[in-house]
């Protein structure tokens, strides 16, 4: 508080992102013939989107002193009055790269759609097929509506996609070769980290102009800065139809356990939600959080008291949680080669699900042997990220991919489209390639989970095996 007992208004860090310089041309969309823009319509590049919104508001508090005097701020997306590029010169690459995820279709048919229905832009839309390499080692492929109706329906990646091959020199001739001003990059954290690298290299060169626009994708939704990732919600929607499987195996088996592992290699953002959705699962484990198997206050000594409580228990475990416990000489990593790293060169790692099942049932021979034991093991791994986007996952896809659009036609390079407290903004890509999203479990998300499963904290227990 002042001394006249006035909150002070904290001053705004403006996230500000680079500009094209170029034309002021009159948006197209006030001249189309099925808009009547309202006066608020168009967005002022002074319309900000706050980062954090929640403050503790007493003066004691230090955590809350720099909050309460800088607040970090973004640019609000939408349309603009004016546009950088008159859309009879726009030539738009759109790319998607690495792993699978509900509703990226959805954002590339929203781009092609947004390009041409919004802003006119004719036969200047073109697609990169197999991610990086295709700007090198493909053909592009024109894109129309036409070409895209029925994208948003099927999941998978249309265009293509692949890890690896990213070659900068490479990447920006072909992008002058071809002409590009507008390159759209649907990807996770790598793929933003390339398209910063793609993003920095074109302003060196000086000679070009072109907006590099970024829509965040990744089923683990460990992108950070934004609220999520679009897909996330579908396949956490489709983790519940392995978790029921569990549950039935485990509920109609004598001492069954149904173990499910899901997706999420450094985040268990996936696990989380699944076990929240679906309150049938005993034990949730994920990579943030560590545990250990035997003795007192272990995961075994737990499920045995929920066995026998209640005759059954389900185990959700995240594909990254428990790493460090399992054996390297021995287990296989899940897709089937040895821990190391992908083409990408991220981790690939060990299978957490059948070494779990291993090590359940080697525990139970040796301390309640002649009690019958089963484990129903279900890796539904790429069944949750290979599925279409629900409802609200296509309609989120559809409007981050129309504000990148709108970003992009106003000149700003650099970005990446994502809401941020439920408000569309543009972020510089840089922040976003760099930000992880890991679960916090200090925060009330991870005791929910507590107060559901009920289980306990493995790390306070005792000591780890
Ligand atoms: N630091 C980097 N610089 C340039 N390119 C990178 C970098 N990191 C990753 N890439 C490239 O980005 C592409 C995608 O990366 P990656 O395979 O890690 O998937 P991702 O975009 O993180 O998506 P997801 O996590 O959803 O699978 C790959 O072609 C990879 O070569
Ligand atoms: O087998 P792929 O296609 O490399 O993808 C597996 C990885 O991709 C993700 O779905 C997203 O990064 C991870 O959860 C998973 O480890
Ligand atoms: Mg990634």
């Amino acid at each position: 508080m002042d001394d006249d007992g006035e909150t002070p208004m904290p001053s705004l860090e403006l996230h500000k992102l680079p500009t094209l310089a170029g034309a002021a041309i009159p948006n197209p969309i006030a001249r189309h013939p099925l808009y009547h823009p309202s006066p608020s319509f168009f967005i002022s590049p002074t319309d900000v989107v706050l980062r954090d919104i929640l403050f503790d508001a007493s003066p004691a508090s230090a955590a809350g002193e720099r909050r309460r005097r800088h607040v970090a701020a973004y640019h609000r997306a939408g349309p603009r009055r004016e546009v950088a590029f008159d859309p009879a010169t726009v030539r738009a690459a759109i790319f998607t790269c690495g792993g699978l995820c509900p509703g990226t279709n959805t954002v590339v048919r929203e781009l092609v759609v947004g390009l041409s229905e919004l802003y006119g832009v004719r036969g200047g839309v073109f697609g990169v097929r197999n991610g990086y390499r295709g700007f090198y080692s493909d053909e592009v492929v024109p894109l129309d509506p036409a070409a895209v109706e029925h994208w948003h329906k099927a999941g998978g990646a249309a265009l293509g996609t692949s890890r690896g091959g990213f070659d900068l020199a490479r990447i920006v001739d072909a992008i002058e070769r071809h002409g590009f001003n507008q390159v759209y990059a649907v990807g996770g954290d790598g793929t933003m980290r390339g398209a910063a690298r793609i993003h920095r290299e074109v302003r060196r060169r000086g000679r070009l102009a072109v907006a590099v626009a970024g829509i965040p994708k990744t089923v683990d939704n460990d992108v950070g800065v934004v609220d999520r990732s679009f897909g996330f919600h579908t396949a956490v929607e489709a983790a519940q139809q392995a978790i029921a499987a569990g549950h039935v195996e485990a509920e109609s088996a004598a001492n069954g356990v149904g173990l499910v592992k899901l997706m999420g290699r450094s985040a268990g953002h996936i696990a989380l939600h699944a076990t929240l959705s679906s309150r049938d699962v005993d034990c949730c484990l994920i990579p943030e959080e560590d545990f250990y198997l035997r003795g007192a206050g272990g995961l075994f000594d737990f499920l045995y008291r929920r066995i026998k409580d209640n005759g059954h228990a389900v185990v959700v475990v995240a594909e990254g949680a428990g790493q460090r416990l399992i054996p390297r000489t021995t287990t296989t990593s899940a897709s089937g080669a040895c821990a190391g790293a992908d083409e990408s060169g991220n981790e690939t790692f060990l299978d957490v699900g059948a070494w779990l099942k291993a090590e359940m049932r080697a525990w139970w021979e040796e301390e309640h042997a002649g009690e019958v034991f089963t484990v129903k093991y279900i890796d539904p791994t790429y069944m949750i990220r290979a599925v279409p986007a629900n409802a609200g996952d296509n309609l989120y896809c559809t409007l981050l991919a129309h504000a990148a659009i709108h970003g992009a036609m106003a000149g700003y390079t650099g970005f990446v489209s994502g809401t941020i407290n439920g408000n569309y903004a543009y972020i510089p890509m840089d922040e976003v390639a760099e930000a992880k999203n890991p679960v916090d479990t200090k925060d009330h998300k991870w005791a929910w989970v507590r107060s559901i499963t009920n289980q306990p904290d493995f790390i306070r227990a005792g000591p780890t095996s």
